[in-house]
């Protein structure tokens, strides 16, 4: 079994206790209830600048423990405060140690859009990422058949919100686009080493259409990295372990935008 195998039938499990606490029908009333989702696309999608997206991540399952994250509605808020355009926050619950509740945290703390960054394989995962106010919700392509993946994209453009659809490689992104993906992200850690190389994103960028918002993910160090990932053309980084081991997570993130806030170190637009 790969790790993306073991953490989905682990996924799997999970959702079911869930669902039969809470029904899907519950689920739809709380999620008319709550706010529309916020537009994330535009912020994004600038070319004057590479945006941020700051992860509130506990754990992973290349590294462990990675940081104890006390109050992620507060570390949302220094993300916030540094400049990021969009907050990520983990909810699967056996690797990475996050839940529903660190969503409501974030979604509580900030005002920008909120990622639910969780291995979402059914439509009950989609409306409960609506129900706890998110605007974004990752979609892992290496996870889904072609029509459940479609059929995803489609519920969470149809709740208002938008969909980052994840690839690893350029079968993966050819996916993406064909399942009608506006926000594509290349994640540079291979699912069955989880070694990171942040080449990926260079060898698989050129295959997205002009339209599409390209996000680098993982493997973000520091302001290099975002003006390497920039100069093969991305649009976004997102951005985990290195700002929640920071001592200064404001500030980590600020020198992030910073560097990516200077017209030229982005790529030729087409
Ligand atoms: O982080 C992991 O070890 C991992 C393992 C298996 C599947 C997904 C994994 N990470 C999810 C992510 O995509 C990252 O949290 C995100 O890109 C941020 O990466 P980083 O800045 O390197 O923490």
């Amino acid at each position: 079994m790969t790790v993306l195998e073991d953490i989905v039938a682990g996924v799997r499990e999970d959702v079911a206790t869930r669902q039969a606490r809470t029904s899907l029908d519950q689920l739809k009333a709380r999620a008319h209830e709550v706010p529309a989702a916020r537009a994330c696309l535009q912020r994004l999608k600038d070319d004057e600048a590479v945006a941020v997206i700051a992860e509130v991540k506990r754990a992973s399952p290349s590294k462990g423990p990675l940081a104890p994250i006390p109050d992620p509605g507060a570390l949302a808020a220094e993300y916030e405060a540094g400049g990021a355009a969009v907050v990520s926050c983990l909810t699967e619950e056996r690797r990475f140690l996050g839940s529903l509740a660190d969503l409501d945290a974030v979604r509580g703390a900030v005002d920008i859009p909120v990622l639910r960054k969780d291995f979402v394989v059914s439509p009950y995962q989609v409306w409960e990422a609506r129900a706890h106010g998110a605007d974004v919700v990752l979609l892992i392509v290496a996870a889904l058949e072609q029509t459940v993946l479609t059929s995803l994209v489609e519920r969470v453009h149809s709740l208002g919100m938008s969909a980052l659809v994840e690839a690893h490689d350029a079968d993966e992104a050819r996916r993406a686009v064909d399942a009608g993906a506006q926000i594509v992200g290349i994640n540079a850690r291979n699912l069955h080493t989880l070694e990171v190389d942040r080449a990926t994103f260079a060898d698989v960028v050129g295959l997205l259409p002009d339209h599409v918002c390209k996000i680098a993910e993982s493997g973000v160090r520091g302001p290099r990295d975002v003006r390497e990932y920039a100069a093969v053309g991305a649009d976004a980084v997102l951005v985990g372990e290195s700002l929640v081991r920071s001592a200064d997570p404001r500030a980590a993130v600020a020198e992030l935008v910073a560097a990516g806030a200077h017209p030229a170190v982005r790529a030729p637009r087409t």
